[in-house]
């Protein structure tokens, strides 16, 4: 695909063919690839969790746990907990983008900007594989509990948590603002 539709032509995609199994090798072999960012003083800061199975599952039981607290009735937080539950259990894989967090704001949010780079880029990579993405920033990004089960450690930032699975329904493209009406030429 050429990259111009590569880029426009990539949806954040919820909707799962689940025919087909995600390989492992082939995430870490997109993702070797989606390092190849721009990334000041070369701190490469970033490492990537892959979430199936058996940690997926618990994952699923903390989103359920967490989120259905506050219904009114016992019946309602069953009903909530199974539903949030599901949203986790049924991506076929999660990864969490982890980042060290520097001590100094400046090279905080350079890592950040280019940690989201590698996350575009491996979203495009994927999309050409027929795999589709989406970048969830959702409550368990900073749930104490989550970040046990997921190990990650004191001074990390879980800044993405990404659904990955072969493209099932696509969403309709959102509009976007040409630049060019963003665009100021001081001459
Ligand atoms: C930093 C970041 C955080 C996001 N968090 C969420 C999220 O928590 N939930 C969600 O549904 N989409 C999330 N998205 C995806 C956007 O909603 C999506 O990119 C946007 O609607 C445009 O759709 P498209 O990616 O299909 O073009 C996030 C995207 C970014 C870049």
């Amino acid at each position: 695909m050429q990259l111009e539709q590569l880029i426009k032509n990539r949806r954040s995609i919820t909707n799962y063919d689940t025919s087909k199994n995600i390989s492992f090798e082939e995430i870490q072999a997109l993702l070797d690839i989606a390092v190849w960012v721009p990334n000041h003083k070369m701190t490469q800061p970033w490492r990537f969790i892959l979430i199936d199975g058996e940690t997926k599952k618990q994952l699923g039981e903390l989103h359920g746990k967490t989120g259905a607290k506050a219904a009114a009735t016992p019946e309602e937080k069953e009903k909530k907990a199974e539903a949030l539950k599901n949203k986790i259990t049924e991506v076929p894989l999660w990864i969490a983008v982890v980042v060290e967090e520097h001590p100094q704001m400046k090279f905080r949010e350079e890592d950040y900007a280019s940690a989201s780079m590698v996350i575009q880029n491996f979203s495009l990579l994927a999309w050409e594989k027929g795999i589709g993405t989406i970048w969830k920033t959702n409550a368990l990004l900073e749930n104490l509990e989550a970040r046990e089960l997921l190990q990650i450690q004191p001074g990390e930032r879980n800044i993405a948590l990404l659904q990955v699975g072969y493209i099932g329904k696509e969403p309709k493209a959102k509009r976007r603002i040409p630049a060019s009406d963003r665009i100021t030429i001081l001459k």
